[in-house]
């Protein structure tokens, strides 16, 4: 059965690493025989610039009726000249919502050829393995009361709401568990249930989705100022850590100095299983459109290939191609291909497309069989 996947490059970076995703995607179309259809849509800036919408009705139906999305970056710095209505209805977190992708998995594993890139000393970093599983369509980025109100006074008050229902905090502890069972059994829930109710509401939530049905799964609590802390001083502690969308999106933003760059963290976010047991899926690096480099065919491709990567063993279902590519990742770093952005003093640095080249040389000399054993957590 052909698997229909919508591709959304987006804004700055977001075409020339998702280009590269959908180069190596095809490899193994042409290759593999993995049947996918790629289809390439407009949203968000491009698509305002190109039709005055930024989430024209027939990109929206192609979303919905997707077995998964590629997507790019979001985040062009000049949006104002987008009515607000205009720029929420082609928003990245309309998307996310309207899948009810509310499992968000970042995974985090050390390189060991990126020891010297990553600013933590090599012993510290050496043996990271950790998914970090963001609940994404709750908690700040969706409560309600929102926005920005003029008190009597004349100033204004911004406003938002950071809510949790217990179901929301559930579902996503269920994923965390049921991860874990599959990696070392250890969750690190993160909250601040020290001072905010939500958070205490997640850590209750939490220990009682725990306490029925996980035992077999060691559960820790750890407030979210510590996460960020002991994310430098002992990744290695961790295996699957479960927290809110706030705290998620930071925390995965720390895990990514980890190898020295955040273009090398991908992601992919889950619905439920719908009723043909099939999961709606968006993959997208963890980075955005980092304006400071686009336009100069600089930026890492890594993040989006690994996402390609999470959708071959998430979506299309196909984990020997999906650890083949982690395993050609790493074989071209390790073989010294290297980005500016996680390369040293004296390296020779690749392009946005000679690494991708790399990535698919490892490929082509049948490399990744040879290391099955270096999988990239997924
Ligand atoms: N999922 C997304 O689409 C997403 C994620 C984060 C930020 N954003 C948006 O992106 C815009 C820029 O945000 P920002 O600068 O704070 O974050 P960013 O992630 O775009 O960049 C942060 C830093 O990491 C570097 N970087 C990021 N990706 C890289 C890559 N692939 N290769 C090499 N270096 C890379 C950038 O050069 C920058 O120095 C904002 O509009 C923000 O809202 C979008
Ligand atoms: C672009 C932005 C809405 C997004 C987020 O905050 O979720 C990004 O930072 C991410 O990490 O995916
Ligand atoms: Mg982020």
């Amino acid at each position: 059965m052909t698997i229909d996947i919508v591709v959304l490059p987006g804004d700055g970076i977001g075409p020339e690493v998702t280009d590269e995703a959908v180069r190596v995607l095809d490899w193994f179309v042409q290759h593999r025989a993995v049947p996918l259809r790629m289809q390439r849509r407009l949203f968000g800036s491009a698509a305002w610039a190109a039709e005055r919408s930024t989430m024209p009705d027939a990109t929206w139906n192609a979303i919905m009726a997707a077995d998964a999305l590629l997507f790019g970056a979001t985040g062009s710095l000049d949006q104002t000249h987008i009515p607000p209505d205009e720029r929420r209805k082609g928003s990245l977190l309309r998307i996310r919502k309207g899948l009810d992708a509310f499992a968000n998995l970042r995974p985090v594993k050390a390189q060991p050829a990126l020891a010297e890139s990553s600013p933590f000393k090599a012993r510290t970093v050496a043996g990271t393995d950790m998914v970090i599983v963001r609940e994404l369509t709750a908690g700040m980025y969706f409560g309600t009361p929102r926005g920005v109100e003029t008190q009597p006074d004349g100033t204004r008050r911004g406003v938002n709401t950071h809510s949790y229902t217990e179901a929301e905090i559930a579902r996503a502890a269920r994923f965390a568990f049921e991860l874990a069972r599959t990696r070392r059994g250890h969750v690190t829930s993160v909250d601040k249930a020290n001072v905010m109710e939500a958070g205490r509401l997640w850590r209750d939530v939490v220990t009682e989705v725990h306490e029925a049905g996980y035992k077999d799964v060691t559960l820790e609590h750890m407030l979210a100022d510590n996460c960020a802390l002991q994310l430098g001083r002992a990744p290695t502690r961790f295996d699957v850590v479960v927290t809110d969308n706030l705290f998620g999106d930071l925390l995965s933003d720390c895990a990514g100095a980890i190898n020295g760059s955040l273009g090398m963290l991908p992601s992919a976010a889950l619905s439920a299983p719908r009723e043909d047991g099939r999961r709606r899926a968006l993959y997208e690096p963890v980075h955005g459109s980092a304006p400071d480099i686009a336009g100069k065919g600089i930026a890492n491709p890594l993040g989006a290939i690994l996402s390609a990567a999470m959708l071959l063993r998430w979506t299309a279902n196909a984990p020997a191609e999906a650890d083949a590519l982690e395993a050609a990742v790493q074989a071209a770093l390790d073989a010294g291909a290297r980005t500016a952005d996680i390369a040293m003093p004296g390296e020779t640095v690749l392009s946005t497309r000679a690494m991708a080249d790399a990535v698919i040389a490892a490929l082509d000399a049948g490399l990744s069989e040879a290391v099955p054993e270096k999988r990239f957590a997924g």
